[in-house]
């Protein structure tokens, strides 16, 4: 048995854990409620968890520890109280190191099918600005709630990005297609009334604790129902969704590589990365 799971059978009634990653960092916390079954996993990247190689992994490996540990169900949510994720870490993608490349896309590719196909119930308690692959993490699980005064969305396009595949289906699987398009081409960040008109989100939330109420509330609907018939009636509802990914992971990875090393897209990335430094100092 782990030290950590003994740890956390020490713990008792008041079941709580933290996994960090291999060097101890702490990028994602998990803990699991002892009375509910639930696991909240917080994601714990200062200052605005944007998401780098490291985070990735962690987050990889805190969803799998999730499921091995039987949890009930997971939520989503951030230790920041203004920032859910502002998504993919741009600074993994200028002027990259070839091989951490390699590795970084490698590690997006599998936490999103980690994610996305995860055996139990998944909600995102969206207590901050969700942005861009922020915005895929909350799609990626089942159940939304957000917090007023924030926005949520993919504006890759404002910046002269393409998406990938999976990002495009994380939207597709949420939003209608004309919708997810026009969204999509506009680079558009919603408002929290305007997702939860087009049903980006499912509720709206006061506050964090309300928010996990509101998770843990969802996940609890499905108390009546059997696991596995679950998880695998889950998965082959998004059997067609992964397809390409699990088909073709170096494909996929290929192409976003060539994408990503283009002149084109490193010039762009250049002045975007300058405009938000230059407006954080302001
Ligand atoms: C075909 C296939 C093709 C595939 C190839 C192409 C890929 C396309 C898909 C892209 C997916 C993505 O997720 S791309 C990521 C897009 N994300 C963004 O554009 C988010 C930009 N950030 C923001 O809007 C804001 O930071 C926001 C999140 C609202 C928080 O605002 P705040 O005022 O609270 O904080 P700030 O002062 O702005 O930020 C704090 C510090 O964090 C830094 N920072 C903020 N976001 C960051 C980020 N994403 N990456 C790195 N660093 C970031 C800032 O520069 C500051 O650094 P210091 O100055 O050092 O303090």
């Amino acid at each position: 048995m782990l030290r950590s799971q003994t740890k956390l059978m020490d713990l008792g009634r008041r079941l709580c854990r933290s996994i960090g990653n291999n060097n101890g960092s702490n990028l994602t916390m998990v803990e699991v409620d002892d009375k509910t079954g639930i696991a909240t996993l917080t994601l714990n990247k200062p200052p605005v968890n944007s998401c780098n190689l490291e985070l990735l992994l962690d987050l990889n490996e805190s969803i799998k520890q999730i499921e091995r540990n039987g949890s009930r169900g997971l939520i989503l949510t951030s230790s920041n109280d203004k920032v859910f994720s502002s998504g993919l870490d741009l600074n993994e993608l200028h002027q990259p190191n070839q091989d951490r490349l390699i590795a970084f896309w490698r590690a997006l590719q599998d936490m999103w099918l980690s994610l996305f196909l995860s055996r139990v119930p998944t909600a995102a308690a969206i207590n901050g600005h969700a942005i861009a692959v922020g915005c895929v993490l909350a799609t990626a699980c089942e159940y939304r709630v957000m917090l007023p005064g924030f926005s949520i969305g993919i504006h890759a396009t404002k910046f002269g990005y393409v998406v990938p595949p999976f990002i495009l289906i994380s939207y597709l699987s949420v939003l209608p297609r004309y919708i997810a398009e026009r969204a999509l081409l506009q680079g558009k960040l919603f408002s929290i009334d305007e997702a939860l008109h087009v049903n980006l989100i499912d509720e709206v939330a006061d506050g964090k604790s309300d928010a996990i109420i509101k998770c843990a509330k969802f996940i609890g609907s499905f108390a009546k129902t059997q696991p596995d018939a679950r998880a695998l009636t889950k998965r082959q509802t998004r059997a067609q969704d992964v397809q390409l990914l699990i088909k073709d992971p170096e494909g996929q990875l290929r192409e976003s590589l060539e994408y990503i090393n283009t002149p084109f897209f490193q010039q762009g990335l250049e002045v975007y990365l300058a405009k938000l430094k230059s407006k954080s100092k302001e």
